[in-house]
């Protein structure tokens, strides 16, 4: 403050009163250009020494403008030194500065560190990484999003980036937190990344802060781990409700509106009988949704639009919360609410300094905040993250693809990065999947090749009759072939071998490594080859097209308008899975409505 203010004063006298006296100006520069030098080799520190943010970018505009009006508003008249002239020569560079010329600077950046750490890129991983992903590597912003398809590599960068940040000196791994969606996730991270590294899920996250500040571990529910309990906990709870007279009412409109079941007059049989099974189930999963609604403030909107529904919830809620409260016992949504509250009253020291997030296009607005919370805290953190919107399939459970497809309007000014080569499928699965999966226009565009070399029909459609009968013989034909790991593929459970076919098939093909699963959870896998079934419209069909009850829809994340456009991305993420070859089973009736779109010749058997 002090110098600025000597400074100003001087620049006025020298500039306004007509003085160009070059004994004074020799005086002012033998006793003041030491601090334009300091300040601008300062600012030259900060661009050499880390990728310029946009934080930092700030920073530098502001010392500019400062210097600027100390250094260029008056003419000099005598020679200085050269230390002086390089610096002033530099202020005047930077004060040039146009966007190009920001975006130039950050490129040569990125290559002279891609070049310095040449040998970790390349050794970091099983292959060498390629130009995108060491760049994900490099750039170190407030925020970055990596935004990248299916098989681009996503996790290896995420692994590669921790590492990196250590390597390269920028951190200590306790300075690193890595979140994972899943607990398999999070372990194969830790896995990967070592045993150094924090790897988490975001409740193991909330856990770990409310033991730092209450001093000890949290208890867990037993309504939370035990499914079954928690079942008859609300099953208990609604008989009791229903003894008064006006709660009746109230659960039978809910039943009957959120349930599409009409409850028996005996309401106490009804409620012990399996018809209520589903109701009670939905409860079970409302009261999760619920507790994330009124953390995030939400609740007076959704009263508004459900009152009467909410009104058969609420007594039910109260029960189950002081359950908790009596057992003294927290479940999965106070684990995050509470460490939120925790970070937010700065009870919780954050020890993190970079902050990376895998499979960030599941995210949910409860998670985002608590994401929020840390990145808010004390001291500079950069928040790094990992995603794809086209993968995006967790809405029945919070997830907002939003939070993804306008980041900045959520978590502020981002760097946003892609992946640009698939290791995974071939191109023509490329093509197709990706220009199937952005008929819907609110994805987000990618630019992907392949980086297999695989040529012929690598996507397969084989219309069927019997589905059972052609995964014999496509599976007898891939066995011929030699081992090879199978994904048998639907968006069911129901339409897929049941757990008996699955090991006589296992016992024909032996070369095969056979696994069955939904589209949901072949997420992140990969094999050879994947056999898609079940593909049938309908309402037990492919795109799913059950509604989602009224109190729940209102709770969740608002739904995109494009219709059917979750259904969409999971059908993406499952032609995705496959090295080889996909085969899609075409029903010769009732086809999905997807498979028309992908326009490929079927085969028939
Ligand atoms: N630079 C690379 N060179 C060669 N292979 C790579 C490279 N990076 C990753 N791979 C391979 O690509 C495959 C996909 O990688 P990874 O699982 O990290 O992708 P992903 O983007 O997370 O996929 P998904 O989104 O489908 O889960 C893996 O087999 C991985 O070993």
């Amino acid at each position: 403050m002090k110098l600025g203010a000597q400074g100003r004063v001087l620049t006025v006298t020298l500039a306004h009163s007509g003085c160009t006296n070059d004994a004074l100006q020799r005086y002012w520069l033998n006793h003041h250009a030491h601090r334009l030098i300091k300040a601008i080799g300062k600012v030259e520190d900060s661009l050499k020494n880390q990728y310029l943010s946009e934080s930092n970018l700030d920073l530098v505009k502001q010392t500019v403008a400062v210097l600027e009006r100390q250094w260029l508003s008056w003419t000099l008249h005598i020679t200085p030194t050269s230390e002086f002239e390089q610096a002033l020569y530099t202020l005047k560079e930077l004060q040039q500065w146009q966007a190009n010329d920001i975006a130039a600077f950050r490129a040569k950046y990125i290559q002279y560190y891609a070049n310095k750490y040449q040998h970790f890129f390349d050794s970091v991983e099983a292959q060498p990484l390629t130009a995108a992903q060491r760049q994900a590597c490099i750039i170190r912003d407030d925020s970055h999003l990596l935004l990248a398809g299916a098989g681009t590599g996503k996790t290896s960068v995420m692994v590669s980036r921790a590492k990196f940040l250590v390597y390269s000196d920028v951190a200590t791994p306790e300075q690193v937190l890595l979140l994972a969606y899943g607990s398999e996730a999070a372990k194969e991270l830790k896995q990967r990344a070592g045993e150094s590294f924090e790897c988490l899920t975001f409740h193991a996250l909330g856990m770990l802060v409310i033991a730092a500040v209450e001093g000890k571990q949290p208890q867990l529910s037993e309504l939370t781990n035990d499914a079954k309990k928690r079942f008859r906990f609300v099953q208990d709870t609604l008989q009791v409700l229903c003894l008064q007279p006006g709660y009746k009412g109230l659960f039978e409109q809910f039943c009957i509106k959120e349930c599409h079941i009409q409850p028996n007059l005996d309401l106490a049989e009804f409620i012990r009988s399996a018809r209520c099974k589903a109701v009670i189930a939905h409860i079970t999963s409302l009261l999760s949704v619920y507790k994330n609604v009124v953390a995030l403030g939400q609740l007076t909107r959704i009263a508004s639009q459900q009152s009467d529904l909410l009104k058969c919830l609420t007594p039910i809620i109260d029960e189950y919360q002081s359950y908790l409260d009596t057992e003294g016992a927290i479940d999965f949504e106070d684990m995050i609410a509470k460490a939120i509250a925790y970070i937010e009253a700065d009870r919780f020291n954050v020890p993190w300094q970079h902050i990376m997030v895998d499979e960030f296009q599941d995210l949910s607005p409860i998670r985002a905040e608590l994401l929020k919370a840390l990145m808010k805290a004390k001291n500079k953190r950069y928040l790094f993250a990992v995603g794809d919107d086209w993968q995006s399939i967790y809405r029945f459970s919070g997830a907002d693809i939003t939070l993804t497809t306008q980041f900045e309007a959520h978590f502020g000014r981002v760097t946003i990065t892609a992946l640009d080569k698939t290791f995974r499928y071939p191109q023509d699965v490329l093509d197709i999947s990706s220009r199937f999966v952005c008929a819907n226009p609110h994805q987000l565009k990618k630019y992907v090749k392949s980086a297999r070399t695989e040529t012929g029909p690598t996507l397969q459609m084989e219309t069927v009759e019997c589905e059972a009968n052609t995964l014999e013989k496509v599976l007898a034909q891939l066995n011929d072939k030699g081992e090879a790991c199978v994904l048998l593929l639907a968006r069911f459970h129901k339409m897929l071998p049941s757990r008996d076919e699955l090991v006589d098939l296992q016992g024909k093909f032996k070369a095969l490594k056979i696994r069955a699963m939904t589209f949901h959870a072949a997420k992140g896998k990969e094999a050879e080859y994947a056999v898609i079934m079940g593909l049938y419209e309908g309402h037990t069909g492919f795109p799913a097209n059950r509604p989602i009850q009224p109190l729940m829809e209102a709770m969740l994340p608002a739904r995109e308008t494009f219709s059917f456009a979750e259904e969409r991305r999971l059908f993406y993420v499952a032609l995705t899975r496959a090295k080889r070859r996909v085969y899609l089973f075409k029903p010769q009736d009732n086809a999905c409505r997807f498979l028309a779109e992908l326009e490929i010749k079927s085969n028939t058997h």
